[in-house]
């Protein structure tokens, strides 16, 4: 069986997701594209010779009798519409980060997707499919280290677009690790305070750049985080987790190591495709299977709102640069994984 998608927005990461749906994965086709650059959706389904409708819009896109699945990699403020009309036709949809850019707008799509019974959402945070991730996750579960403490981790990029707003390094970037984090520590956040160092001279004069992000989780753990989109050196993200008997890091990406010139040096990364590209083959594999197989496994639209609410959070900080209090929904049972409630009510 074939999943037809039809994806909404054929820029950076729709680009790639198409790539890898038609050249890499198994059991998808392309079927469907629209972008507000009708140019760049033509593109896309030339450069990868789609056999695909360019739709005016995306709303006409999810409407499309033979759109079985909808991806939205548009732009994130307009995530929350797509997610919004897969929802209302009934469709499974995958959205990349973040949901919407306001915890208000992700509750808006836990209500709709809650009313209609059935999880249909998964959100892109393909962290949780890195194999270095999931190695610091194993470690934690099994108590290698002890209880966790204290966390450390920096996300920079070597630079961002003109069109990068100053919440994006929130909204955009750390998401990410508020995301990922609370994944790592099985646990919620319920403090937040941003502190701005010295501002880089080499970053756009709208951004405040680098941040420093300390948050407090409800199990005690202090998280010390950098965001630092304009690092100039490459695409570089660190994960560092402190417990009672001893500490786990998130591996480097393989690289070779050179004896050339007098030097003895590593290679570093540049770009986000190439960090996690094999994540990003695996969250989205898993996806068509599970999709499929009519069920929904990855990111939930509860995590989605759970990160947004974090992030809501984080800008409040930066802004009045007091320590900022995270209260967390309780999760429904509708975002809990089957597993979590036999383990709950002692069935095994
Ligand atoms: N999971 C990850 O690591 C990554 C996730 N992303 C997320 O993917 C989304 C897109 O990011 P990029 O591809 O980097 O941006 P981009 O700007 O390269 O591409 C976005 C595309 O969406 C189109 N678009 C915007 N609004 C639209 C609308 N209403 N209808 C149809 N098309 C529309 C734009 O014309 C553009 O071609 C963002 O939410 C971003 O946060 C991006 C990069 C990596
Ligand atoms: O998701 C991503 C981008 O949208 C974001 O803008 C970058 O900062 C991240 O490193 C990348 O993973």
């Amino acid at each position: 069986m074939t999943l037809r998608v039809g994806v909404i927005g054929t820029g950076a990461i729709g680009r790639e997701h198409v790539r890898r749906m038609t050249q890499v994965l198994k059991g998808a086709e392309v079927v469907a594209v629209t972008d507000v650059n009708a140019a760049q959706a033509r593109e896309v389904v030339d450069a990868f010779k789609l056999q695909a409708v360019i739709y005016e819009n995306g709303q006409e896109l999810i409407r499309a009798q033979d759109v079985d699945a909808v991806m939205v990699t548009s732009w994130g403020a307009t995530h929350e519409e797509f997610v919004l009309a897969s929802i209302a036709a009934g469709k499974p949809v995958f959205c990349e980060k973040p949901l919407a850019v306001t915890a208000e707008g992700c509750k808006a799509i836990v209500e709709a997707e809650s009313a209609f019974g059935k999880r249909l959402v998964q959100v892109g945070y393909m962290r949780r499919y890195d194999r270095g991730y999931r190695a610091v996750k194993e470690a934690l579960v099994n108590g290698t280290i002890g209880e966790p403490l204290i966390l450390n981790c920096a996300h920079r990029n070597v630079s961002v677009p003109d069109f990068y707003t100053r919440d994006m390094s929130i909204v955009d970037t750390f998401i990410h690790e508020l995301d990922v984090h609370r994944w790592l520590l099985d646990d919620d956040y319920v403090s937040v305070q941003v502190v701005q160092p010295r501002k880089s001279r080499l970053a756009g004069s709208h951004l405040q750049d680098p941040l420093l992000v300390y948050m407090e989780t409800a199990k005690g753990v202090r998280i010390n985080g950098e965001i630092f989109v304009n690092c100039k050196y490459g695409y570089d993200i660190q994960c560092q987790v402190v417990g009672e008997m001893g500490i786990v890091s998130l591996p480097e990406p393989m690289s070779v190591t050179m004896r050339s010139e007098a030097k003895l040096s590593t290679g570093l990364l540049t770009d986000w495709k190439e960090r996690f590209i094999e994540a990003y083959d695996i969250e989205l594999q898993d996806w068509i299977d599970s999709t499929l197989r009519g069920e929904m496994n990855g990111p939930s639209a509860w995590d989605g709102y759970a990160a947004a609410i974090a992030s809501d959070a984080c800008l409040e900080a930066r802004d009045s640069g007091a320590i900022v209090r995270i209260s967390m929904p309780e999760r429904p049972s509708f975002y809990r994984h089957p597993s979590e409630d036999k383990a709950a009510s002692g069935i095994s």
